[in-house]
């Protein structure tokens, strides 16, 4: 498979990594504006860039009818505009706001929890993330994703960052510390005990696999995806 990479920083070069290793090859990598490029020469780009580039450069791909897989977090508000432009264009695409396999079933284990404390009224949920200092954006698209799937299952209807704002919005707490390479909380706290669940990332190899196993699921495939469609969970 010739992968193009869009974005060679921390992420990148993870992938590359793990990518050469499976026998695939790193045919581009572009850390400038993606239109001075000919992503045709790729089989499948993987985006792992910045908030501010990954709408333009995930549209590029499908414009040129290159399967794309996107790890970059902070642009989510413009993901729907990506999903129709990709049905339309008949194109692949696959966001995750994390593709390691340990975070995707921490996803559905706190879709099950949420379900359990959803009539539990005297505790109330909170999210902490913990990331490097050159973490661009906050919450993580992690934090958001959990948030999420509390919010589907339960009374809350929002999140905010910081303090609680209201009894129906999950406050989540981001913190930067040196190098960490990514870790979640999920609290449930009543007057007399706390439920905790988190997720530790160790380093960045967990992600990285996650961004090749997409990129080698969705060849040949047309249509907007997610990875429990890859891991086939959830
Ligand atoms: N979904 C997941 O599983 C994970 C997601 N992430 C997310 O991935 C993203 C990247 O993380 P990380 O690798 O740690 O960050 P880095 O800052 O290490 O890398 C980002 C890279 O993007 C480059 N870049 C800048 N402009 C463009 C552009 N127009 N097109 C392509 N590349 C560009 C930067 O180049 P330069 O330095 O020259 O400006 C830099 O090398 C973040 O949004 C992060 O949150 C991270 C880990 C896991
Ligand atoms: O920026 C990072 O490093 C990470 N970003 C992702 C996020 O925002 O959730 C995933 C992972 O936690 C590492």
């Amino acid at each position: 498979m010739k992968i193009a990479l869009l974005g060679y920083g921390k992420m990148g070069k993870a992938i590359e990594k793990i990518a050469v290793e499976r026998g695939h090859s790193i045919v581009l990598k572009i850390s400038d504006d993606i239109d001075k490029h000919n992503i045709q020469t790729a089989d499948v780009a993987i985006d792992f860039s910045i908030p501010e580039a990954a709408v333009k450069n995930i549209s590029n791909c499908i414009k040129n009818g290159v399967p794309v897989i996107s790890g970059t977090t902070g642009w989510l508000k413009n993901y729907s505009d990506m999903v129709a432009l990709a049905n339309k264009k008949d194109g692949a695409f696959i966001y995750a706001s994390n593709f390691s396999l340990g975070v995707n079933i921490f996803f559905e284990l706190n879709k099950l929890l949420a379900k359990m404390m959803a009539n539990l009224s005297q505790y109330k949920v909170d999210l902490e993330e913990i990331h490097h200092t050159q973490k661009l954006d906050a919450p993580s698209g992690t934090a958001i994703t959990l948030a999420e799937g509390i919010i589907e299952n339960t009374h809350y209807s929002d999140w905010s960052l910081g303090q609680e704002k209201s009894k129906t919005t999950i406050p989540i707490e981001s913190k930067r510390i040196d190098a960490v390479p990514g870790t979640h909380f999920v609290n449930y706290t009543s007057n007399v005990d706390t439920i905790s669940m988190s997720h530790t990332a160790h380093n960045r190899e967990g992600f990285a696999l996650g961004a090749v196993i997409a990129s080698e699921w969705i060849i040949g495939k047309t249509g907007v995806f997610t990875m429990n469609d890859v891991l086939n969970i959830g």
